[in-house]
């Protein structure tokens, strides 16, 4: 199918607010996962553009009109900014979907959320006027304390290609509401629509330096800005290798991370459900939507027995509507995967499960009908036990796994038989029954009667090997902030700890 009518740009790095060239002039090839074919070029930043990116960050940050703003002052570039990702939006969501491969519908949904998200955080940079300074009293007449809350200075900020431009403004939002400067190093496989970003930012007329973004490969964008000596902070979010060579990284310098990452959540529906569609359908979108590239997708699905075969054949029925098509296709709901590497990892997972055992019960294999593009049929697989890989490691892509249970003691056991604790959803009417299990989970996320709705005022991460540290709502912006107490001697008394001499 040809490339509709929206024209890939082709960009050099963000920095300083302006475009710039890398360093050592390499480019990296964009791969549309739809048709294979070559569309345009990122550039590939190295050791040598983040040393230039830190130190535009660090001036920002010592210049007036960057470092000494009010949150008021800044909640008005974030504004700006929300208003023209809504004023490109159709032409933003058409990129990500060739850049990443996306269906256009839930691209123009992270469109939405990713201007919501800037607009959240420009109501929070302005309340943080007022909490810059709190008072503490000690009901002492000798000394005064307060509490500040600043920057905490250049952060670097390194997202995954599942949902780029909106897991960039996770991060890029709420650091720029605290008043940070940041470098956003996007991923290599997806960088299109953050590149974007830079362009707004530079039209809204961002001090130069307040965000700074460098494409390209992980271990040459991306370690080198992890192991800066001027980096204060980073923000991750990506899969748990990457991260655990972040985290060592980082600890070589007492950084501070957060780490946002991977996951193998568990739906588990039991038998009083009055409505089986419905939540067949929580359960397809749990696991299905942006073809299963979720951190959060509900990939096992834990089924109580008494209503396993009814509940796999409404599934079976219900897999049939997902149209599979080029993701700008209307009606699409269920695009290719990311990448190459990304497809021969799914069938790979796939041909394994087989291979120990399990049962295809559909899918497993690329679609038909689509020659070409990195696609694969919506997948459920039968017949596993906790033992096989299909199980316990995160395929990041459009596979169900599927395990019964008889009571409640075995389906919270099989929900937390994981080393991931990102999200967990339960289907039940028995509310008391959802309640224990909102205690039971081992998650930092837990949906109840559905799976995935993702709200911007609530904290957004997880537990065990899914990272520590919290995106979004209040919690995301505390990320970027400093506490500094200060203590005020205020009593014209000598101490006299000493005697006077
Ligand atoms: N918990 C969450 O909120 C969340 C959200 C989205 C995705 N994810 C996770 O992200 C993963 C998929 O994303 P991915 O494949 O892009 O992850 P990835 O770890 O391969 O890459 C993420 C980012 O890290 C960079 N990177 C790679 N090596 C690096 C290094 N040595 N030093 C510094 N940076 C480096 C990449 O270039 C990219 O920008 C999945 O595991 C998914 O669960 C988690
Ligand atoms: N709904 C957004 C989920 C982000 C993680 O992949
Ligand atoms: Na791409």
């Amino acid at each position: 199918m040809a490339i509709p009518n929206v024209r890939i740009p082709s960009r050099q790095l963000y920095i300083d607010g302006e475009w710039r060239e890398p360093v050592k002039k390499n480019r990296i090839p964009i791969i549309s996962p739809a048709t294979e074919e070559t569309i345009g070029d990122i550039p590939a930043a190295t050791e040598e553009d983040v040393d230039i990116a830190v130190e535009a960050a660090r001036r920002a940050l010592g210049r007036d009109d960057w470092g000494s703003t009010t949150g008021a002052q800044r909640a008005k570039y974030l504004r700006a900014i929300a208003a023209k990702i809504l004023e490109r939006k159709s032409e933003l969501a058409k990129l990500e979907s060739l850049d990443c491969g996306k269906t256009l519908f839930e691209a123009a949904w992270d469109m939405d959320d990713v201007a919501a998200c800037f607009e959240y955080y420009a109501d929070l940079a302005e309340a943080l006027d007022s909490k810059r300074k709190t008072p503490v009293d000690l009901h002492l007449d000798s000394f005064k304390t307060y509490v500040l809350r600043e920057p905490i200075g250049v952060v670097g900020l390194i997202t995954p290609w599942n949902y780029p431009l909106l897991m960039a403004t996770w991060k890029v939002a709420p650091a720029l509401a605290a008043g940070c400067a940041a470098i956003l190093k996007p991923s290599e496989l997806a960088s299109i629509t953050c590149l974007e970003l830079g362009e707004i930012c530079r039209e809204v007329g961002l001090p130069p330096g307040a965000l700074n973004i460098l494409t390209g490969l992980g271990p040459e964008a991306g370690a080198p800005l992890v192991s800066h000596p001027h980096v204060d902070k980073i923000a991750f979010t990506g899969s748990g290798a990457t991260g655990v060579k972040i985290m060592t990284a980082a600890a070589q310098l007492v950084k501070p991370v957060t780490l946002e990452l991977g996951g193998k959540s568990p739906i588990v529906v039991f038998d009083d459900i009055d409505n089986l569609d419905l939540v067949v359908e929580w359960t397809l979108f749990g696991c299905f939507a942006n073809a299963g590239q979720v951190c959060s997708a509900t990939s096992r699905l834990i089924l109580q027995e008494s209503i396993a075969s009814e509940f796999l054949e409404r599934l079976l029925l219900w897999i049939k509507n997902i149209k599979i098509s080029d993701p700008l296709e209307e009606d699409c709901k269920l695009g290719p995967v990311v990448s190459s590497g990304q497809y021969e990892k799914v069938l790979k997972f796939i041909s394994k499960a087989k291979d120990e055992g399990a049962t295809i019960l559909c899918g497993g294999e690329r679609p038909q009908h689509m020659k070409k593009g990195y696609y694969v049929q919506p997948t459920i697989i039968t017949d596993i036990n906790t033992s096989m890989e299909i199980w316990k490691e995160e395929v990041f892509g459009p596979v169900l796994c599927v395990k019964t249970f008889k009571t409640e003691e075995e389906a919270i056991e099989l929900a937390n038989d994981t080393k991931y604790g990102l999200a967990s959803a339960i289907m039940s009417k028995d509310l008391e029954r959802c309640e224990r299990f909102t205690k039971a989970f081992q998650t930092g996320i837990i949906w109840l009667n559905c799976s995935q709705p993702t709200f911007m005022q609530l904290p957004w991460g997880g537990r065990k090997r899914s990272g520590f540290g919290r995106d979004l709502g209040e919690w995301g912006l505390e990320n970027y902030l400093n506490i500094k107490q200060v203590t005020q001697y205020t009593s014209d008394e000598a101490w006299a700890f000493y005697k006077s001499p």
